[in-house]
């Protein structure tokens, strides 16, 4: 197919690709799971696949890392096509976290998170050095935790072994399926925090999949959504899909809620503001309440709720990055602000 021609590196418009997908099939006895994908992970970005239950998810994360053969197509990591490289050393340099992160039962955690570097013959004080490191930086306390053993630990503690596990070698890419849909909703969230400061921090690529919008929109650097035989239905920063899903199954995957993640996602822009309040003083303590442009749109309700309990007329004044008014707040203005976000012409996120 055309796509073998194509050159496997260069870019994609927005960096370097680190994985590329060039027309791959997977068929199970007959069934097509993926029918005919091509989707480039850029160097360095978060990409969540999303979807419903069995349109392919799983199966192409694992496609990458060749738990799973293609029927047809090539999987490009760097500049290599991963059929080309011995499958144990492919997983040494792809990280793989899962749902419950089958972790050794019988192996300590520090012996768990060594478990790359004993298979590459790291000597023991590299290794030592490398698990309390990893440790500390996935939140774990190493003098109180390396000698637990998995069983001793909750779901989240557990899940961020096996964080520490799969980035032990420092993999350049990270392949992560339903990672924390094990984990309860609040430990979960932070979890998802921490874990996005991690990934930024390292410069991790992360190809990550889960079946919860939600998790997408607030991880993803871009989100992929996929329909039967992980046919792409949009590829697009989180704040696009959810402003302008690209067809009836986006629109159907944001559908209820969908105002209150863009209230998430979007900010508060000068198009949206009303005129400045005549004569204002921000060091007066009659002032009233202030929001900064670029605020997140829900807390700006959340300003506006308190506002409107307050003595003033219910409205915020706005202040630039230096302090300077740029005009005022009101309902109005979110409802101008949501009316942007989705109005179709407003180009891309
Ligand atoms: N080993 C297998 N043998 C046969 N069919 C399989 C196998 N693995 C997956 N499938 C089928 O391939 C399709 C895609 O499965 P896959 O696990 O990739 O979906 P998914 O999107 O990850 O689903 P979920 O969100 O439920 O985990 C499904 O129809 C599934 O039944």
């Amino acid at each position: 197919m055309a796509g073998a021609e194509q050159t496997t590196t260069g870019r994609d418009g927005g960096g370097a690709v680190a994985i590329r997908f060039d027309a791959v099939r997977k068929e199970y006895a007959g069934s097509v799971a993926v029918d005919d994908l091509s989707l480039a992970v850029r160097e360095h970005e978060l990409l969540v696949l999303v979807g419903p239950s069995g349109c392919g998810k799983s199966t192409t994360l694992r496609m990458a890392n060749r738990l799973v053969e293609p029927t047809a197509g090539r999987i490009v990591l760097g500049e290599e096509d991963v059929t080309d490289v011995d499958p144990v050393a492919l997983r040494r340099r792809i990280g793989y976290v899962i749902q419950n992160v089958g972790l050794f039962p019988h192996r300590t955690v520090a012996q768990n998170v060594a478990t790359v570097p004993s298979l590459l013959g790291w000597d023991r004080r590299r290794t030592r050095d490398r698990v309390a490191e990893l440790l500390t930086l996935v939140g774990l306390d190493p003098a109180r935790y390396a000698t637990r053993w998995p069983h001793e630990l909750s779901g989240g503690e557990r899940q961020r072994v096996g964080v520490a596990r799969a980035l032990a070698t420092d993999p350049p890419v990270l392949l992560m399926d339903e990672p924390f849909g094990a984990v309860d909703p609040v430990g979960r969230a932070r979890l998802q925090q921490e874990f996005i400061r991690l990934q930024r921090d390292l410069g991790t690529t992360v190809m990550m999949v889960t079946h919860d919008i939600d998790e997408a929109v607030r991880m993803a650097d871009r989100v992929v959504v996929l329909s039967h035989g992980a046919r792409v239905e949009q590829l697009a920063p989180p704040l696009e899909v959810v402003a302008r899903p690209a067809s009836p199954a986006v629109a159907d995957l944001v559908g209820r809620g969908r105002t209150a993640r863009l209230l998430a996602l979007g900010r508060l822009e000068r198009v949206d503001l009303d005129d400045a309040p005549f004569r204002f003083d921000a060091s007066s303590p009659a002032a009233g309440p202030t929001v900064r442009l670029g605020a997140e749109l829900g807390d700006v309700v959340a300003a506006l709720t308190d506002a409107v309990a307050g003595p003033g007329d219910g409205s915020l004044v706005v202040l630039d990055e230096t302090g300077g008014v740029v005009g005022a707040a009101s309902a109005g203005s979110i409802v101008r602000a949501l009316h942007r976000l989705t109005a179709a012409d407003s180009g891309a996120a």
